[in-house]
C-alpha cells in the first residue's frame, strides 16, 4: 500500500539547537507575513519595500515571490485551481521552516483561494500568520498592468486570469488591510510602514 501523503516509518528528529536560540540570536521573532491580492495590486512592491525597511532596522528577512518561485521550485505548476492549491501549500511549508528559522519571512502571492491560505495559517503558532491584504480594486490593478497580462487575458490569449475568468477570495479576517484612501493608493512607503508598525505592536521586532 503507498504511504503518499501519510509519513509511515518517519520520526521526528530534534535538535539541541531551537527557534528560541535562533531568535535570542537575531533579536527578532520569526514569522510569515502573507501578502495576498490580485496580479498587479502591489504584493512585490509591498514585500520589498518592506524587506528593504526591515534590513535597515538590522532584521532578518526573507522574500518568497510567487512569480520568482514558479521559476524553480514550482515550475512544475500552472495555474489551474488544483495547482495554485499546491503552490500555495508548497509555499505555505517553505514559509514555516523560515519562521522556523527564526526569519521575518515575507510571502507574495495571488493566493486566490481563502481555504489554502487558512490551511498556511494554520501551520504556524498563534498570531505568527500576519496576513495582508492588498485591497486594490480590479481597474486599478487593470491599468497598472506592468506585464501586459490583463491585456491578454481580456484578449482571450491568457485563460484562467485571476479577477477575469478565475476567481479570487478576500480574506474575511486579515490583519492588515491596503486600500486606497480617498481614491489613492498610499505610496510603498506608507504600505511598508503599516505593516512594520503591526509588527513592532505585536513584538515581532526585537527578541
Ligand atoms: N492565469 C494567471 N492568473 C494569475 N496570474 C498569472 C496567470 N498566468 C501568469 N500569471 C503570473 O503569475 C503570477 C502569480 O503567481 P502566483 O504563484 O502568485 O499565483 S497563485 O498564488 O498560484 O494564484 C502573477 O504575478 P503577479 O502579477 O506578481 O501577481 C502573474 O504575473
Ligand atoms: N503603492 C503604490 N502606488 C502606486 N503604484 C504602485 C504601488 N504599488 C505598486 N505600484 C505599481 O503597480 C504595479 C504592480 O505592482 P506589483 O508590486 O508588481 O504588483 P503585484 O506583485 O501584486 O503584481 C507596478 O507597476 C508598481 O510600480
Amino acid at each position: 500500500m503507498s504511504s503518499l501523503g501519510n509519513p509511515v516509518n518517519i520520526f521526528w528528529q530534534e535538535c539541541s539547537v531551537g527557534k528560541s536560540d535562533r531568535q535570542k540570536l537575531l533579536n527578532q521573532k520569526g514569522c510569515v507575513v502573507w501578502i495576498t491580492g490580485l496580479s498587479g495590486s502591489g504584493k512585490s512592491t509591498l514585500a520589498c519595500t518592506l524587506d528593504r525597511e526591515l534590513h535597515s532596522r538590522g532584521k532578518l528577512s526573507y522574500i518568497l515571490d510567487g512569480d520568482n518561485l514558479r521559476h524553480g521550485l514550482n515550475k512544475d505548476l500552472s495555474f489551474k485551481a488544483e495547482d495554485r492549491v499546491e503552490n500555495i501549500r508548497r509555499v505555505g511549508e517553505v514559509a514555516k521552516l523560515f519562521a522556523d528559522a527564526g526569519l521575518i519571512c515575507i510571502a507574495s502571492l495571488i493566493s486566490p483561494y481563502r481555504k489554502d491560505r487558512d490551511s498556511c495559517r494554520a501551520l504556524l503558532p498563534n498570531k505568527n500568520f500576519i496576513e495582508v491584504y492588498m485591497n486594490m480594486p480590479l481597474e486599478v490593478c487593470e491599468a497598472r498592468d506592468p506585464k501586459g497580462l490583463y491585456k491578454l487575458a481580456r484578449a482571450g490569449k491568457i485563460k484562467g486570469f485571476t479577477g477575469i475568468d478565475d476567481p479570487y477570495e478576500p480574506p474575511l479576517n486579515c490583519e492588515i488591510e491596503i486600500k486606497q484612501e480617498n481614491g489613492i493608493c498610499p505610496p510603498p512607503s506608507a504600505m511598508a510602514g503599516q505593516v512594520v508598525s503591526y509588527l513592532n505592536v505585536q513584538g515581532f521586532l526585537h527578541e
